[in-house]
């Protein structure tokens, strides 16, 4: 299995940077969700973030939510979850972390959880609304079972705060370049790049952009300005929604859309 810091590696030696969709578990249902993650990984994503469906995702838009309600609609719960990263461990070398809200760790005991991630392959995790003051118990887990924690910085985040969270974290940076909820925006946020820069004068860990990105353009944006990885979420999300009495124009869209996403990671 690759990590994520080999990852960066590869793809600063090859001139381009990271493209890391997300999606979540069980959207629409467990076999397509599945599918969908394998056809990422086969048409250009570098790595995958993995949500968990959750019933109050504090931090998400519409997009995400519907995602949620989608996945357990489904029937989808935490051990078919679970039985999903690991048929996708199987299938994929890729790294693949997981975006998931406190209480699903909490609920199962932080220690367990962690060494159920560590059994299956998972790379890394990044608690959605876990303040980083508060993290001791996970980074504990996290380092006894070989995870890789990663936190999320935005504008919000102070340069006392940002220090503490080089300290703690590891994998990458998340870089929140907006402060709100997750959803596809139109433009990227003119200070993104203001922000990149202020969070890399504290660190040489990779970077990676995510919350509002929906378009090639915005790829490219968010690369010049220094990240090394782009994370998209509500914009893949919303053909799944879209498309979801035809499957196989569903997969088509995917295709072509993390294909033209890929492309423009490419320096
Ligand atoms: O959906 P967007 O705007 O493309 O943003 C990425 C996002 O979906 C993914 O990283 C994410 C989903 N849920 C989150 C909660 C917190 C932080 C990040 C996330």
């Amino acid at each position: 299995m690759q990590t994520f810091e080999e990852l960066f590696t590869q793809t600063h030696k090859n001139n381009e940077r990271a493209f890391i969709p997300f999606i979540v578990t069980g959207d629409p249902d467990y076999e397509t969700s599945l599918e969908i993650a394998k056809l990422l990984v086969d048409n250009g994503a570098d790595a995958l973030e993995i949500g968990f469906p959750f019933s109050d995702p504090v931090a998400d838009g519409p997009s995400v939510q519907n995602a949620d309600i989608r996945a357990f609609k489904s029937g989808m719960n935490l051990e078919k979850s679970f039985k999903l990263l690991k048929e996708l461990r199987e299938y994929t070398e890729k790294p693949f972390g997981l975006l998931l809200y406190y209480n699903i760790v909490y609920k199962y005991g932080i220690d367990a959880f962690y060494e159920k991630l560590a059994e299956i392959g998972v790379n890394g995790i990044l608690i959605a609304d876990l303040p980083p003051e508060e993290a001791d118990d996970v980074i504990k887990a996290a380092n006894k079972h070989g995870i890789q924690q990663i936190f999320i910085v935005s504008q919000a985040t102070n340069n006392e705060r940002l220090e503490h969270i080089t300290d703690i974290v590891s994998g990458y940076i998340y870089v929140a370049s907006v402060m709100g909820t997750t959803g596809a925006r139109s433009e990227v946020e003119t200070d993104t790049t203001d922000l990149i820069e202020r969070v890399r004068a504290h660190t040489d860990l990779p970077l990676c952009v995510g919350f509002g990105i929906s378009k090639p353009e915005h790829v490219k944006e968010v690369i010049n300005s220094g990240a090394d990885g782009a994370i998209v979420g509500s914009a893949l999300i919303n053909i799944i929604e879209e498309n979801l009495d035809n499957k196989d124009k569903m997969y088509s869209e995917i295709i072509d859309f993390v294909d033209e996403m890929k492309q423009a990671t490419k320096l």
